[in-house]
């Protein structure tokens, strides 16, 4: 059984919500009970180096377990709270942080999460940040090589660069002679992506043309936020791998008017070597017979004339915007400190700072109710977390919240405003 269990967990009546802070060890922990387990988050102290850590104490055979963690993990947890939420993530609200860097998720029983329990035959966690607002839907991409993805890319690129941006994959294949690396692809070698994928830093990889493909997290989640829309020139098995994710994507395959066609425009480019150009053009076929059958794609877009088909390309993405437009949330920076109290000992462990003085918003606990999250902040003022319409998740960002602060004029009856 290893380690024992701190007393304040095991005596903790509060289940929906637990800060605590452990004397012993100077950090600060949360327990977060569901389905026999009981998730405990281990913060560190301010300046601390070491790392968030996840373990999971099983109340059926009194034994701690250590999970696989995945996602991106926040660079620092010291001070928070946790509170679960929809029967499969805890929402964790950082203390003292801005607004952008204070929700947190960590998924326990998500559907991403059931899925990599599978794979790694371990118990899994995955942390997912949570981003104010909607996100753009990103557009993938796929076709045969020399259909004419890149171009069709780079001329939407050009004309609404405020609009649209590339997410820049990684590669093993050598850059060709007007590439460069981080604009076209990161380059990289075999081990070191191997090495990045099993710390589960892609979004979706594959073998193709003899050489590793890969679309980081953060290639996808950096021009998100941006708040550009995102696309992905990626092969048909990374787009059936991105419509098996979290992530609403609109998928687009690009065809060649004809098989004689794509050789020429192959053979025309002149950055292939023979052996290439008939590797290419051999899984060209299996992917032209995939995406025409059963493939993931929502359109297909025969690039004959370059520009009518861009001009088709324009119509289908802009018809897609229209049928779900883009709820652009006014975002709200402000710092967050949070009234910080133990629950096993009924007592502040830190000074309230006040909301006038240092133009701090201040939220003491978490609560939830029904599909809205209150942040109390003092008194009167709370602000509220909206998480009704949450999409995506680990092991990207989770969009969808709604944070604003609200006004509870009639005041607050056992903490929560009357709305
Ligand atoms: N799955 C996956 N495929 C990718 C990724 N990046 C590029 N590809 C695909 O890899 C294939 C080869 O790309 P590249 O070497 O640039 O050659 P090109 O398609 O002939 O320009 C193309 O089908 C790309 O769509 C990625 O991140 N993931
Ligand atoms: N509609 C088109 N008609 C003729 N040539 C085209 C057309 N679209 C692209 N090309 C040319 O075909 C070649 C391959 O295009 P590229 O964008 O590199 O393809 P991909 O990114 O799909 O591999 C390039 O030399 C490009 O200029």
């Amino acid at each position: 059984m290893g380690e024992e269990v701190p007393e304040y967990i095991l005596n903790s009546s509060v289940e929906k919500l637990s800060v605590a802070y452990d004397s012993e060890s100077a950090a600060y922990q949360t327990s977060t009970n569901f389905a026999n387990k009981m998730y405990v988050v281990k913060g560190s102290e301010y300046g601390g180096n070491s790392p968030t850590n996840v373990k999971i104490f099983d109340n059926i055979t009194r034994s701690w377990i250590i999970p696989t963690v995945l996602g991106m993990k926040p660079i620092h947890v010291g001070g928070h709270s946790a509170v679960l939420l929809n029967k499969d993530r805890i929402l964790i609200v950082k203390r003292d942080s801005e607004l952008d860097d204070c929700i947190w998720f960590l998924e326990v029983d998500t559907p991403f999460v059931k899925e990599q329990k599978k794979v790694f035959g371990t118990e899994v966690v995955a942390w997912s940040k949570g981003v104010a607002g909607n996100a753009p839907k990103p557009i993938v991409i796929s076709g045969p090589s020399g259909v004419g993805k890149g171009t069709l890319i780079n001329k939407l690129m050009k004309e609404f660069p405020s609009t649209y941006g590339f997410s820049v994959s990684h590669t093993t294949r050598a850059p060709r002679e007007k590439e460069s690396d981080g604009v076209h692809y990161h380059f990289t070698d075999r081990i070191t992506m191997e090495q990045d994928i099993r710390d589960g830093k892609f979004l979706e990889f594959a073998s193709v043309h003899g050489n590793l493909y890969g679309t980081s997290i953060e290639a996808v989640e950096v021009v998100t936020d941006s708040r550009k829309r995102c696309i992905l020139d990626i092969d048909v098995q990374g787009a059936r791998s991105v419509r098996a994710s979290s992530i609403d994507a609109i998928f687009i395959f690009i065809c060649p008017p004809s098989f004689e066609e794509l050789e020429k425009r192959l053979r025309a480019r002149g950055t292939e070597v023979e052996e290439q150009i008939q590797k290419r053009l051999r899984n060209a076929k299996a992917e032209l017979d995939e995406a025409k059958s059963h493939g993931p794609f929502d359109h297909l877009l025969v690039n004959d004339e370059l520009e009518f088909c861009y001009d088709n390309l324009k119509k289908l993405i802009a018809s897609d915007e229209l049928a779900t437009p883009l709820h652009r949330s006014s975002k709200l920076y402000c710092n967050v400190a949070f009234k910080y109290s133990d629950f096993s000992k009924r007592s502040y462990k830190y000074p309230v700072h006040s909301a006038m003085k240092n133009s701090k918003i201040l939220v003491s606990d978490v609560e939830f109710k029904r599909d809205k999250t209150f942040l109390h902040c003092g008194d009167k003022d709370l602000l509220l977390l909206d998480i009704s319409s949450l999409k995506g998740g680990a092991p990207g960002r989770t969009r969808g919240l709604n944070v604003c602060p609200v006004e509870s004029s009639g005041g607050c009856v056992n903490g929560i405003a009357q709305l």
